[in-house]
């Protein structure tokens, strides 16, 4: 069976510097994304327009900007991440040059091949996150499984999450005994029913 090889990790946006290039309908779309995820991440948009959607997001997040410009270079300047999402193929790869050059991760909206990363379908409970990717292969599965996760998945999820934190913060002992001892107490998780 084909594999996917990408490798998922959790962004602390609120931390990052993210330059999306393009204020339409994807710009839109990918700034959403993120800020549904961390409503304090740090993000500038620079596109010759925007989509009123955008206009209202960003008054509403103080942490994104928007200008009101074409692109150039200097935008990039101390960016951590970049999402290049015109209307302009020509100008996306631009982007993408200009931002292998300057050492930043790129996600080109239209274009796997020139992706750095992935956006993924985020399912979200609480403190719990998943992240799903069909490797590209079919982003709408990826959303329909993020429906049928989300609605699957209990509430309660949050609740053990706390519980265990609790415990996790009063167990003592070296490292070893303290795996050993959460290992025991969520046994009962992976049980098989029969077992129990
Ligand atoms: C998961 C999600 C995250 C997000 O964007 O926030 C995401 N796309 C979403 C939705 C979506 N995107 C598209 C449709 C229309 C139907 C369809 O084409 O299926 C729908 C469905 C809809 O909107 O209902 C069109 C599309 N997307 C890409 C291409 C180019 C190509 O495939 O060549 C084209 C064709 C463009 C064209 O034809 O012009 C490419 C990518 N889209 C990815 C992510 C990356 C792979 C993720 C993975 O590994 O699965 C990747 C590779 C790069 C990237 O953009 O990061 C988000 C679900 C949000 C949610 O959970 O609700
Ligand atoms: N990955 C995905 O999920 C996905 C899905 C559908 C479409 N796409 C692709 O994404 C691209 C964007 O689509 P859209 O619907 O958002 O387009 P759109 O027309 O709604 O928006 C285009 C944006 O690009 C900006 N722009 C154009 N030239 C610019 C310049 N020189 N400098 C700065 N900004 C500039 C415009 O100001 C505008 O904000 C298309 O090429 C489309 O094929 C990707």
């Amino acid at each position: 069976m084909e594999q996917n090889h990408l490798f998922p990790v959790f962004f602390k946006l609120n931390r990052l510097q993210v330059l999306v290039v393009g204020g339409g309908n994807i710009g839109h779309e990918k700034v959403s994304a993120m800020l549904q995820n961390s409503p304090d991440a740090g993000i500038t948009v620079v596109a010759t327009w925007f989509l009123p959607e955008l206009e209202a997001l960003a008054a509403q997040h103080t942490t994104v900007t928007l200008v009101q410009k074409e692109f150039s270079c200097g935008d990039l300047l101390g960016k951590d991440l970049v999402v290049a999402a015109t209307n302009d193929r020509e100008l996306n790869r631009t982007v993408w040059e200009k931002a292998k050059c300057s050492k930043v991760l790129i996600n080109v909206a239209d274009t796997p091949e020139l992706c750095d990363f992935y956006l993924g379908s985020i399912v979200q409970k609480g403190n719990l996150k998943l992240a799903i990717s069909t490797n590209g292969k079919s982003p709408t599965i990826a959303k329909r499984l993020k429906e049928v996760l989300q609605e699957a998945l209990p509430d309660t999820l949050d609740e053990v999450l706390h519980k265990l934190q609790a415990i996790r913060d009063q167990l003592k002992g070296d490292f070893a005994e303290k795996v050993k001892q959460l290992n025991k107490l969520t046994e009962v998780l992976v049980k098989d029913k029969t077992e129990q």
